[in-house]
């Protein structure tokens, strides 16, 4: 038996995927798994019984994911299962910056109960007057799998389109339109570009990414996309340019104090994944990457460990060892194991950064003793016995 909790609202499709061996708890104090979108868990107290943590989306500056490593909790994400929401709404951000789409809805609204309407929205109609966004420039700053199918997206809207992305991976790559501008330096983006959207992580080296020195180089028409999270942007250089027609407009998914009110602003309530679509997809690849954690030791899109999957294990055991990145930690399981007369029938070792994972298939039940003299070995972070 599995005992989850889930931190955030996930959708039925993904929790319909848990059988019966699984059994949800109100408290994270007694789960061995959390599902979470972006409740904010770096102050929580972490129990000895958790194993992993499932982000329902994708960015996980939600979760103190050293604090996870070091306590042996694998984190996974989900990556690209919310990518078409935000792309569409990314969109949505673009054309509500282009046309006053809102206020002309505002004014009608006001005009409830008017007869003449119609005569007078022909009169009124110039104030709500804007432009269009094909033949405009855009640049999109992180080519992950959001902002590859924004920067596709748009070039079949006939936009001009500058992708950024010195770290872009080789699947996005191959999926990035050849009709997409590459980019080696972002100041010739934020020179040149109409509209810039941007889709990177926030990591410290990513924190305040679009500062003063940015904003100054843009054009007094420049529109500012962030469906990414509000500190990738200095929020209070970005009201100030605003404020003085340096720029044009900033649209954001994230509202804070700096931002919501003020002029040129457009702010959304973080409501980039929250489609019945994403959030079931999100919801279904979590839990599918937790069953497989839990039942089979595999590690699929984790954020803080490496990858490592051996498949369904048709041995008489599995072991999984979650430990440091140093030397010697393999020929002290082998030599522990074979002490026990334990043979090993298959190995995976995988490791990523300071930390690393490694799958024994062994021929015969692990005991307890041997798991006990496993975990005590300098390095070891967690031992599980997975069958
Ligand atoms: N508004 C919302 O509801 C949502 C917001 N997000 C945010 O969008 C972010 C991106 O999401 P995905 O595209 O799915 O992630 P992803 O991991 O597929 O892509 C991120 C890309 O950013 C690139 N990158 C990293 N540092 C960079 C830098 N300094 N300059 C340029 N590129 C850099 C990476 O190489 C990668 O290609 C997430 O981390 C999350 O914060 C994601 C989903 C929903
Ligand atoms: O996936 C992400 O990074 C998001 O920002 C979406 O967050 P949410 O799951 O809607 O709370």
């Amino acid at each position: 038996m599995f005992n989850y909790t889930c931190l955030n609202p996930i959708a039925g499709v993904g929790l319909d995927l848990l059988s019966d061996e699984y059994n949800k708890v109100d408290d994270i104090k007694d789960a061995q798994a959390v599902l979470v979108r972006s409740a904010a868990m770096h102050d929580m107290e972490l129990p000895k019984t958790l194993e992993v943590v499932a982000r329902a989306g994708a960015g996980v500056n939600n979760i103190p994911l050293d604090k996870c490593a070091e306590a042996g909790i694998v984190v996974f994400n989900t990556p690209g299962a919310n990518a078409n929401g935000v792309k569409e709404l990314v969109f949505a951000g673009m054309l509500l910056a282009a046309r006053d789409v809102v206020g002309g809805i505002e004014w009608v609204k006001g005009e409830e109960g008017n007869a003449d309407v119609a005569k007078l929205a022909e009169k009124q109609k110039k104030n709500f007057a804007g432009s269009e966004i094909a033949g405009k420039k855009l640049g999109v700053i992180g080519l992950g799998a959001i902002g590859v199918k924004v920067a596709n997206a748009a070039t079949h809207l006939g936009m001009e389109v500058y992708g950024y992305d010195p770290y872009i991976s080789v699947n996005a790559a191959w999926s990035l339109s050849r009709n997409v501008n590459h980019v080696n330096a972002v100041e010739e983006i934020y020179k040149n570009c109409d509209y810039i959207t941007i889709h990177v992580p926030l990591l410290d080296s990513t924190k305040k990414m679009i500062n003063a020195e940015a904003i100054a180089m843009m054009k007094p028409t420049t529109v500012v996309l962030n469906f990414a999270r509000d500190l990738l942007v200095d929020e209070e250089a970005m009201v100030a340019a605003l404020e003085e027609g340096k720029i044009a407009k900033y649209v954001s998914d994230f509202p804070n104090p700096t931002t919501v009110g003020k002029k040129g602003c457009i702010v959304t309530p973080h409501i980039g994944a929250s489609t019945e679509e994403s959030e079931d997809n999100c919801a279904v690849m979590a839990v599918k990457e937790i069953r497989d954690f839990l039942e089979n030791g595999n590690i699929t899109h984790s954020v803080n460990y490496p990858d490592c999957n051996m498949g369904e294990c048709k041995s008489a055991g599995r072991l999984l060892l979650l430990h440091r990145n140093v030397k010697g930690m393999i020929s002290s399981y082998t030599s522990i194991l074979g002490d026990a007369n334990i043979n090993i029938s298959d190995m995976t070792n995988k490791s990523r950064g300071d930390y690393a994972c490694t799958l024994l298939d062994v021929d015969a039940p692990v005991t307890k003793e041997v798991e006990e003299k496993l975990q005590t070995l300098d390095g070891v972070l967690k031992v599980r016995i997975v069958k």
